[in-house]
């Protein structure tokens, strides 16, 4: 039964990927690239294009290295952020949408440059499987802070001081989990959370956290799968 769901999962994730690049990549595009299972998928489907010779001219801004590495396997030309400052479309995974498409991400690690990247998109296409779907952000899953290694218990001291249960991300081994840019990531559980906006506020004018996994505003369209298909939204006015 539980292997069942987990298919489940891995099929949905895929359907949601593959309906996104084959409805936002388009030839000549400038992409981002986003990272973690389902956006790999995503990647993925952008190779097995091209090797159809479609999208051939498309070329991608990684948000990780671990994608940068996928994508250069498979071919797919890469640019950085510094020669097209601005991008077309990126699409990548979340861990949690709300209704209003705001999202929690940053599950694998990627939070700072997924920022980056989609605040640098014109449009930003979250990919998702039905089980990502939450009435309210921080209903289901933690959300993660990059905080400097320099001082980062007293980010703990303030995330807390915020209201959440803050864990600390390690590796398999009890090592700390750095980030890409050499950065801890401390996973703060709120709960639901009421008002995240101001959240996000206290967060940004913090000395020390770099980046927080709540995207409020980034995100124009989600495209979920589920048993009932593939279904595009886009963000409400
Ligand atoms: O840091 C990782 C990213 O924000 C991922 O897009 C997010 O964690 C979702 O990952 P997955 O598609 O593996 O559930």
């Amino acid at each position: 039964m539980e292997h069942d769901s987990a298919s489940r999962t891995e099929h949905d994730k895929r359907a949601a990927a593959e309906a996104a690049v084959d409805r936002f990549f388009l030839p000549g595009m400038c992409v981002g690239l986003g990272s973690g299972s389902t956006a790999a998928f995503a990647v993925r489907r952008l190779a097995a294009l091209r090797e159809q010779g479609r999208l051939l001219d498309v070329s991608g801004v990684p948000t990780s290295r671990a994608t940068e590495a996928l994508a250069r396997e498979l071919g797919i030309p890469l640019i950085t952020l510094d020669e097209h400052p601005t991008l077309d479309v990126t699409i990548d995974g979340a861990d949690e949408v709300a209704p209003d498409l705001s999202v929690i991400k940053g599950g694998g690690g990627a939070l700072l440059r997924e920022k980056i990247v989609a605040q640098a998109s014109r449009r930003v296409v979250i990919i998702a499987d039905v089980t990502k779907l939450s009435p309210r952000l921080g209903t289901h899953w933690p959300v993660p802070v990059e905080v400097l290694p320099f001082g980062w218990r007293s980010q703990q001291q303030f995330l807390e001081s915020l209201g959440a249960r803050v864990v600390p991300r390690v590796r398999e081994n009890g090592m700390p989990y750095l980030t890409d840019q050499g950065n801890r990531v401390l996973d703060c559980a709120w709960g639901p959370i009421d008002a995240p906006d101001a959240l996000a506020s206290r967060m940004a004018a913090r000395a020390g956290i770099v980046e927080h996994g709540l995207f409020l505003r980034e995100a124009t369209d989600l495209v979920v799968a589920g048993p009932r298909g593939v279904e595009h939204r886009a963000r409400p006015s």
